[in-house]
């Protein structure tokens, strides 16, 4: 060994077994001037221990532009997040370890049609060459299953899979940021509607490694949900609970190695469907807020 493989051996040794934890980002740099030929193995390092990233909680809203109590939902816990800091200390205790990453309007151009020309449109808005239908359904343009049944081949389809895996610009930015943060704790994406909180899989009927965990927390979650409002949801994997999906967002977080990967199905179940009035998003939003908590209180208690 040359004394840089040496060093590089001996910190990935260290960084492996956690003696040390993932070094300061200034050490890390010194270490990178002093041995400048083996920048790229410390990067490459960074990226397999989560890097200088604090662990971390994705929640994306509005993937399916139609569904306008996310995206609204996903507003108002932004707001949320920023007045209860410093007062809440369950909120100020995860956020003081972990971030919370919010993609509100995750579909723009299907969320501006849906305002201006089709309140029911729920895929994306970007032309499919050779076919005079518009649109891939984002939540089927995921490698996990893709191409499966639970998804169309037919670009006129609303759930339309797309040509191939992560092909969507939109899917594909998200995509990019996961495997580059490196310590995603939990991804969750939000929908309506039916009232329904699941887990992965949801192109096998296989369940998952961690089943009995994610179960037991689901249980969890809808129970505080209810304890608000009486809102009742159903809960399970998604294959069992609602229907078979391939290409889902959340089975791939899963195959990614994120562990607390959810889908929310927010209120209601079909009377007003997509179109909830306008009271019900608030206390739509905060009977989820309280699931929410439930599950970053969870993964906080269990870093
Ligand atoms: N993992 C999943 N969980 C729930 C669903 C249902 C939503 C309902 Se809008 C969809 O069809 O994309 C779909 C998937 Cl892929
Ligand atoms: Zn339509
Ligand atoms: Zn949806
Ligand atoms: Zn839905």
């Amino acid at each position: 060994h040359t004394l840089s493989e040496v060093c590089t051996c001996t910190l990935f040794g260290a960084l492996a077994t956690e003696r040390i934890q993932t070094p300061s980002l200034f050490s890390v740099m010194l270490f990178i001037r002093l041995f400048p030929q083996i920048e790229n193995r410390i990067l490459e390092m960074l990226k397999i221990t989560g890097g200088t990233n604090r662990p971390a909680i994705w929640i994306d809203t509005g993937i399916h532009s139609r569904e306008w109590v996310t995206q609204a939902s996903g507003t108002w816990f932004a707001k949320k997040i920023v007045t209860d800091y410093g007062t809440d200390p369950a909120l100020t205790a995860i956020l003081n370890n972990m971030d919370i990453l919010l993609e509100i309007v995750t579909n723009p151009d299907g969320f501006y049609y849906t305002h201006n020309s089709h309140r029911m449109w729920r895929k994306t808005r970007k032309p499919n060459p050779g076919s005079s239908c518009v649109g891939v359904d984002l939540n089927r343009n995921w490698d996990a299953g893709f191409g499966g049944p639970g998804a169309s081949s037919n670009s006129c389809s609303e759930t339309y899979r797309g040509p191939s895996p992560h092909s969507e610009s939109e899917v594909k930015a998200i995509f990019d940021f996961v495997k580059s943060h490196g310590n995603i704790k939990a991804f969750i994406s939000i929908h309506s509607y039916s009232q329904m909180l699941l887990y992965p899989y949801g192109y096998t009927t296989t369940p998952v490694r961690d089943q009995a965990e994610l179960h037991s927390l689901a249980k969890k979650a809808v129970e505080v949900l209810a304890s608000l409002y009486g809102t009742k949801y159903r809960y399970g994997s998604t294959i069992k609970t609602i229907y078979q999906v391939s290409g889902g967002s959340v089975d791939w977080a899963y195959s990614q190695g994120i562990k607390y990967s959810y889908t929310f199905e927010l209120r209601d179940t079909g009377f007003y469907g997509f179109v909830l009035p306008a009271n019900q998003i608030i206390p739509t939003a905060k009977e989820t807020w309280l699931a929410l908590m439930a599950i970053m209180d969870h993964i906080y208690k269990n870093l």
